[in-house]
């Protein structure tokens, strides 16, 4: 099985891109959606979450935006929610691992791949990216976004450009749909039948999948 990581930062169009994956019939784990529903109305980590951020839960589950005021400037809240949170996720994502295990190809769909150390449990990270300019476009149409907020989660998000570096493959998603889903249809194809390793060589050498040089170093194998 080649466990494949997802990631990119905001406004790259990493959702769009997984739900390519998925529409192609590779198993997609969504690590974000499972921290909703084990945040959500009912969910498992309601009543640990209340117990250590009185005040943040009601019926509707956890109030992300009032956890989140409360913890993201606070590194060591910030902690003490993540040790809460990751160790359920790390479980779910055990559950999807053994469900698909028969699987040639799954994603890992994981928006902090590179800051919470994830890539450490998969064979190859794809890293969807674009130019700054569209990335902020995307972004900056969103209701209630700002320059500021934006700004604020670039600046707590590891940089697209160290993103790519440490990727094994890239999607450029600054074209159209279509050529994003040829990009997709491309990777998906070559790793069910050659594998990570001769995908990698393959990216070097192709021309949809390999980024245009004056603005996407090469995509290259990881350091890992
Ligand atoms: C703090 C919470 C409640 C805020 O939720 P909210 O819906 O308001 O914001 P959202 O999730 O979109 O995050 C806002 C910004 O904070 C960043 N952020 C979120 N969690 C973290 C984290 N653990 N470390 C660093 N940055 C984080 C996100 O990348 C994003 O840029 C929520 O993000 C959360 O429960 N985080 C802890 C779990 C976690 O690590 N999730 C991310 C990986 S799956
Ligand atoms: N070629 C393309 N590929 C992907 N997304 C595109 C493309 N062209 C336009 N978009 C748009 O860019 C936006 C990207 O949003 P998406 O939710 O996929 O990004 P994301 O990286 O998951 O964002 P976030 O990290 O904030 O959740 C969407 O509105 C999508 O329609």
């Amino acid at each position: 099985m080649i466990v494949l990581g997802l990631t990119g930062s905001i406004g790259m169009g990493k959702s769009t891109v997984a739900a390519l994956f998925t529409g192609f019939g590779v198993p997609v784990f969504d690590a974000d959606a499972e921290v909703h529903r084990l945040q959500g109305p009912g969910g498992a980590l309601v009543a640990a979450i209340e117990a250590a951020f009185p005040g943040t839960t009601g019926p509707g589950g956890v109030d992300r935006g009032l956890l989140g005021r409360r913890v993201l400037h606070d590194d060591a809240a910030l902690a003490r929610l993540e040790a809460l949170v990751h160790p359920a996720v790390a479980a779910a994502r055990a559950v999807f691992l053994h469900r698909y295990r028969r699987r040639r190809l799954v994603v890992l769909d994981i928006p902090l791949l590179f800051e919470k150390g994830g890539w450490r449990g998969v064979d190859a990270v794809l890293v969807v990216s674009a130019p700054h300019h569209v990335q902020r476009r995307r972004v900056l149409r969103r209701p209630g976004m700002t320059t500021e907020r934006f700004d604020a989660i670039l600046s707590r998000q590891t940089p697209d450009r160290e993103k790519r570096r440490r990727a094994d493959f890239i999607v450029d998603t600054s074209g159209s749909l279509n050529a994003t889903r040829r990009q997709v249809r491309r990777l998906v194809a070559c790793l069910r039948t050659r594998g990570v390793r001769y995908c990698r060589e393959c990216v070097r050498s192709s021309s949809t999948l390999k980024p245009p040089a004056s603005t996407f170093p090469r995509a290259i194998a990881s350091s890992r």
